[in-house]
């Protein structure tokens, strides 16, 4: 059996802990055993017992108190401790062959855009104790309302992409804040973004004063919108955490990850959007 492990990232607040416990009853729901590991040195408690805590060998509120660092420089102290301590993670992990590890990640996106810790654990998890190892992004999907807003998402999503290099799922959480907003067509075009969604025209009345009004920042907007295209990686699933029996979010978003970890190098990485599900849009029902 292969030794999977989730990595759960995103914004703060984005719902990376719901979406974890989500996974969890999901996972149980299936009869398939998994197990959480917590890497947020801030964590409050969780829904799921944590199987693994970096809080057991340092926690921020102790950083805080002994060092007198604040909050983000407290966070990177306690990952610089980590790297000294990965030993303690191996002793954590252990040696279980078939095991199946969702890691609950902080919501500082600086540890996955330029703070070499993260990528150096994550090579650690994979190399040393022979994870087969994926990241999943969260973005939120109010973002959609906005969409300069949601671009400069999907660009810290491809940052985290390029800078893990992990297989990549990107996730748009919270969808039930946009049911009744937005159509079916309109979700739809957010999942594998089109630049075309930069063209004023496509701006919907009660959204016009969002745009910015320099024209200059407009056209630099369209031509990240073209890029993000262009690089034709980033594509999102719908993810709605907010009533546990709709497991159909969950159920795709599981699929996806086990393609990505158990691809092989030979064969061609399977395209996540095969597997989407179409959101549900109220105005079909
Ligand atoms: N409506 C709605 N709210 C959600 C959903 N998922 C999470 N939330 C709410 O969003 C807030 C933040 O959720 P968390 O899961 O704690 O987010 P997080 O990304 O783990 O937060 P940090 O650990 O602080 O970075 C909580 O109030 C959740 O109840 C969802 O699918 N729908």
């Amino acid at each position: 059996m292969s030794k999977v492990g989730v990595m759960v990232m995103g914004p703060a607040g984005v719902g990376k802990s719901t979406f974890c416990n989500s996974m969890m009853a999901y996972m149980e729901s299936q009869g398939r055993s998994a197990n959480l590991v917590n890497l947020d040195p801030a964590a409050t408690a969780h829904e799921y017992e944590f199987t693994i805590d970096i809080r057991d060998l340092i926690s921020l509120d102790d950083v805080e108190d002994e060092l007198k660092l604040g909050p983000n420089g407290g966070l990177i102290y306690c990952f610089e401790f980590l790297l000294k301590n990965l030993d303690w993670l191996d002793d954590q992990i252990g040696d279980y062959p078939d095991d199946y590890l969702i890691f609950d990640c902080p919501g500082q996106i600086e540890l996955y855009s330029h703070i070499p810790a993260m990528p150096i654990v994550v090579k650690h998890i994979q190399q040393q104790l022979n994870f087969n190892l994926c990241c999943t992004y969260l973005i939120e999907a109010p973002f959609m309302v906005d969409r300069a807003k949601f671009f400069s998402g999907a660009l810290e999503a491809m940052s985290t992409m390029i800078f893990m290099e992990l297989p990549h799922l990107n996730i748009l959480s919270k969808m039930d804040l946009v049911k009744g907003k937005m159509s079916k067509r309109e979700v739809r075009k957010f999942l594998c973004p089109d630049p075309m969604l930069m063209n004023d025209d496509e701006v919907q009345d009660d959204q016009k004063d969002l745009i910015l009004t320099n024209p200059k920042y407009r056209r630099l907007n369209k031509a990240i919108a073209q890029l993000v295209d262009d690089f034709g990686m980033v594509q999102f699933l719908p993810l709605d955490c907010s009533d546990r029996d709709k497991s159909e979010s969950l159920r795709t978003i599981v699929t996806c990850i086990d393609n990505m970890t158990q691809w092989d190098e030979n064969q061609e990485p399977k395209d996540p959007a095969e597997d989407m599900e179409e959101p549900e849009d109220p105005e079909d029902q």
